[in-house]
């Protein structure tokens, strides 16, 4: 994972807290000793004036208010950490972020009560018209005739997004004696019988409900999946519940909808553009709204800024999150795994990029022995930051490694097997250009540390460090006298020495050590030499 581990007055981190959070959420970074952290609160900041502040910082908190944009991300040259106090990352552009290798954590679990309670509080004051007699009341009339509700029990909810919340509000419903048909693409039978509901498709679900609540994050495929077609295949006089996001149901939809007759009310706690003050839906007698209080609870705001907080003092201090966003999730014990492996995958990376200069096409990545048992996916990022070293240097990271080669076209292959030849460990990097295919292998040995032990199917044992010598020639008597008579010629001192070859008088490699640089002259003049093929200066 993505590692700059500060040590205490080694450097200030600038954490720059963009919407309103709360004070004692934020509690562990104001009480942070060991590290050096300048706490910046600087709300409701309009998108160019984000961009004015924000070159100098480190870490961006926010919530859902502040769209952190593709310019923001760009103007943050030192920014390392995004983080998402609340659940909803709809607001960031991820994509941006990826590129940039900054990583995104969110808080995942400290607002699912309180959203949960808020959507069901909204479905209640739906089916009672309790906004609506309120205000009435409180305009001075006494009007019981026109607030006739329905009850919850008996009725049929509609959940679509089974995640942490809809399944907190599935559960609530049931305790009103409702019956919840869901539709969650990774719900299962199993988990539908536990949570003692129906599993149903979208179209099964706004068919068979009296209320229907959205659960789903925003994303491509749930924006408008509640749309004019859904509506008309729905109950009359259903009632719609979003407490999620805006544009999971098509606004302009469903203002037609109520219009017509077809949907009794809506619940509203998200809109497409928010602050919606000035909405068409809101002067429907029949919508409620709050502006985004789903999460807006003491107890939710304490809980989201504790988690995000935390987050960011376990990156600065480990290198790793518990809730990233836009990396994969791997435990401290997982991760501690694989972490001894991490210069070893780099640097066959590292290795194979200095011996093509062909654009590579395939990545082909073997594991095998123990350490085909662990989760590998972190060595994979480090075996492509060494192949991207030469073109992205040190701004490729673990945040941005598998991205970076996939945009260039790369296609990744990882493969696991037990059986390693002879060692306890052995990564295999292939990488497949246009015209060539080229193999490196790495094994760690036992107190010894990493080593290079195959060469394009050769045989060789070599320590990956400093500036190497890869020299393919001809199995002839004389070849590797002359190499050192060269080198010597030039005064470049041979440290170590390795041969391979695939049989007596074949094709054979040489793997040399050498204390100095090797200049392309230098490699130009040992390349002239008789029987040799090809020489290549490789620095790791
Ligand atoms: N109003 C507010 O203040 C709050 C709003 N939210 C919103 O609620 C959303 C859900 O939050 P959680 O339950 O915590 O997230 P979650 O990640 O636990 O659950 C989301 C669920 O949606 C499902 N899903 C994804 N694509 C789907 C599709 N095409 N159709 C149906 N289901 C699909 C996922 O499989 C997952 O189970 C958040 O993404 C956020 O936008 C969250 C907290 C507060
Ligand atoms: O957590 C979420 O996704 C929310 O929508 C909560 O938003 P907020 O942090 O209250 O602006």
């Amino acid at each position: 994972m993505a590692t700059e581990v500060i040590e205490k007055g080694t450097k200030t981190i600038n954490v720059f807290i963009a919407d309103p959070l709360s004070e004692d959420g934020i509690f562990p970074l104001r009480q942070e000793t060991e590290l050096d952290l300048n706490i910046i609160i600087d709300t409701g900041l309009a998108p160019e004036e984000l961009i004015a502040k924000i070159a100098n910082v480190d870490v961006l908190l926010v919530r859902s208010q502040t769209t952190v944009t593709r310019e923001v991300i760009e103007a943050a040259k030192n920014l390392k950490l995004i983080g998402r106090a609340g659940v909803g990352v709809d607001n960031i552009d991820l994509t941006a972020a990826t590129e940039h290798g900054i990583i995104v954590v969110n808080a995942p679990d400290g607002n699912t009560n309180s959203a949960a309670e808020h959507t069901i509080a909204m479905m209640t004051s739906l089916a009672r018209y309790i906004p609506q007699a309120f205000n009435t009341l409180k305009n001075g009339k006494w009007d019981r005739k026109s607030y006739v509700g329905v009850e919850l029990k008996n009725k049929t909810l509609g959940v679509i997004g089974m995640g942490r919340i809809g399944a907190e509000v599935a559960y609530r419903a049931k305790g009103q004696r409702m019956n919840v048909i869901a539709y969650d693409p990774f719900l299962t039978e199993e988990r539908a019988k536990e949570l003692g509901i129906t599993k149903g498709t979208v179209d099964e679900v706004c068919a068979a409900a009296e209320f229907i609540t959205v659960h789903t994050p925003l994303l491509p495929e749930t924006r408008n999946i509640i749309n004019k077609e859904r509506f008309a295949i729905m109950k009359d006089g259903v009632r719609i519940i979003n407490c999620a996001r805006g544009g999971i149901i098509n606004e302009d939809d469903l203002y037609d909808a109520i219009v017509a007759g077809k949907v009794a009310g809506a619940a509203l706690d998200v809109f497409v553009e928010e602050p919606a003050t000035d909405h068409k839906l809101l002067t429907l007698p029949q919508v409620i709204a709050t502006p985004h209080l789903g999460a807006s609870t003491v107890e939710a705001q304490e809980s989201v800024a504790v988690d995000v907080s935390n987050d960011i003092i376990k990156f600065y201090k480990t290198g790793t999150v518990t809730n990233p966003v836009n990396m994969p999730s791997i435990p401290k014990e997982k991760l501690a795994q694989v972490e001894p492996f991490f210069a070893l995958a780099e640097k066959l990376g590292k290795f194979l990029i200095q011996v093509t200069e062909e654009g590579i096409q395939q990545l082909n990545i073997s594991y095998a022995g123990e350490v085909a048992n662990f989760d590998v996916r972190p060595l994979t990022a480090n075996a492509i930051k060494g192949l991207l070293s030469t073109n992205h240097g040190s701004h490729v990271n673990d945040v941005n490694a598998r991205y970076l080669a996939e945009r260039i076209g790369m296609q990744i292959n990882e493969h696991k097997t037990t059986t390693a030849k002879g060692f306890t460990n052995l990564i295999t990097v292939e990488i497949i250009t246009e015209t060539e295919k080229h193999t490196v292998a790495g094994t760690l040995l036992n107190g010894l540390g990493a080593r290079i032990v195959k060469v394009e199917g050769f045989v060789v044992d070599v320590v990956p460090e400093g500036n190497l010598l890869y020299i393919k020639n001809q199995d002839k008597p004389g070849s590797i006298g002359r190499v050192a008579t060269k080198l010597a010629e030039k005064d470049i001192n041979i440290a170590t020495m390795q041969v391979g070859r695939d049989h007596v008088g074949g094709s054979a490699v040489m793997m040399l050590a050498v204390d100095n640089e090797v200049t392309t002259e230098d490699l130009v003049y040992v390349a002239q030499l008789e029987n040799i093929d090809e020489v290549k200066a490789i620095s790791l």
